[in-house]
């Protein structure tokens, strides 16, 4: 059994590979609120206004999310509880959020967190992070193709996705939540290359075996096309 936590920058192929992994190893998928989330595209005309309560709305699906799968112990997450701080101390730096935002947003999360060392399963088994330079991010932002993601609907956004970016490095090296991966999201097309994707698959699978969460025995499912 186990839980697996992707991470990434926008557009970084998370959803793409969470879906991919869940049917690979047959395992229940947990997708971050986007389509269905009202803030967010409050937050991009007005991210002054609304970085606060977007950050609210994530961490509540987060902690849910998260509490869910640490039960469940068979699922694959597309981003995490544990990726949520980032963001909001992102744009907390750039001042989106008043000193009471910030106070509360820190208590609340760690008031989520001591919640969680309550659970049977504390932490994930594996995270798998998606790195990305700032020119595939913008490929693949322009390729989903959300309005208020392009750098056209803002010019701003340039300088806050390079930003995001370096906020990622240091974030991957201080997480020590369970054992940790990178794949190469610039060079390896998962999404439409199965070469590239079989390459993938074949690096998480050997991790999860190294750990002990898959049977060394474990052999790729034949009955299922991959790509699709
Ligand atoms: N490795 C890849 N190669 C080619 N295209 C990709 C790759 N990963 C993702 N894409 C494409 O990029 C777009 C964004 O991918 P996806 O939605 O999986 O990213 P994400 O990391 O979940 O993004 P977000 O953080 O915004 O939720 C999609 O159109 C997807 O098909
Ligand atoms: N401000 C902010 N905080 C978050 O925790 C967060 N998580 C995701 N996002 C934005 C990025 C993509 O546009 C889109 C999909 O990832 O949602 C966030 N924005």
């Amino acid at each position: 059994m186990t839980v697996i936590v992707l991470s990434g920058p926008i557009g970084a192929g998370k959803s793409s590979l969470t879906k991919i992994l869940a049917k690979y190893l047959g395992t229940k998928p947990f997708y971050e609120s986007v389509d269905n989330n009202p803030v967010l595209p409050l937050f991009y005309a007005d991210p002054q206004k609304y970085a606060f309560l977007l950050q609210v709305f994530f961490l509540n699906t987060r902690f849910r999310s998260i509490k869910d799968a640490l039960t469940d112990d068979n699922n694959v997450l597309d981003r995490s509880i544990y990726e949520d701080a980032l963001f909001f101390q992102m744009n907390a730096d750039i001042g989106r959020a008043t000193t009471e935002e910030v106070d509360t947003y820190y208590e609340l999360l760690n008031n989520m967190m001591g919640q969680l060392e309550h659970m049977p399963k504390k932490n994930p088994d594996l995270l798998v992070h998606i790195n990305v330079s700032y020119d595939t991010m913008i490929k693949r932002i322009q390729k989903r193709g959300r309005p208020y993601e392009q750098l056209s609907y803002d010019a701003t956004l340039e300088d806050y996705y390079k930003r995001l970016l370096r906020y990622y490095e240091p974030w991957y090296e201080k997480y020590d939540y369970s054992p940790k991966m990178e794949i190469n999201g610039d060079e390896l097309d998962f999404v439409s290359n199965d070469h590239d994707l079989q390459l993938v698959l074949d690096q998480i699978v050997a991790k999860l075996k190294d750990l002990g969460k898959l049977p060394t025995s474990w052999d790729k499912p034949t009955n299922i096309k991959i790509s699709q």
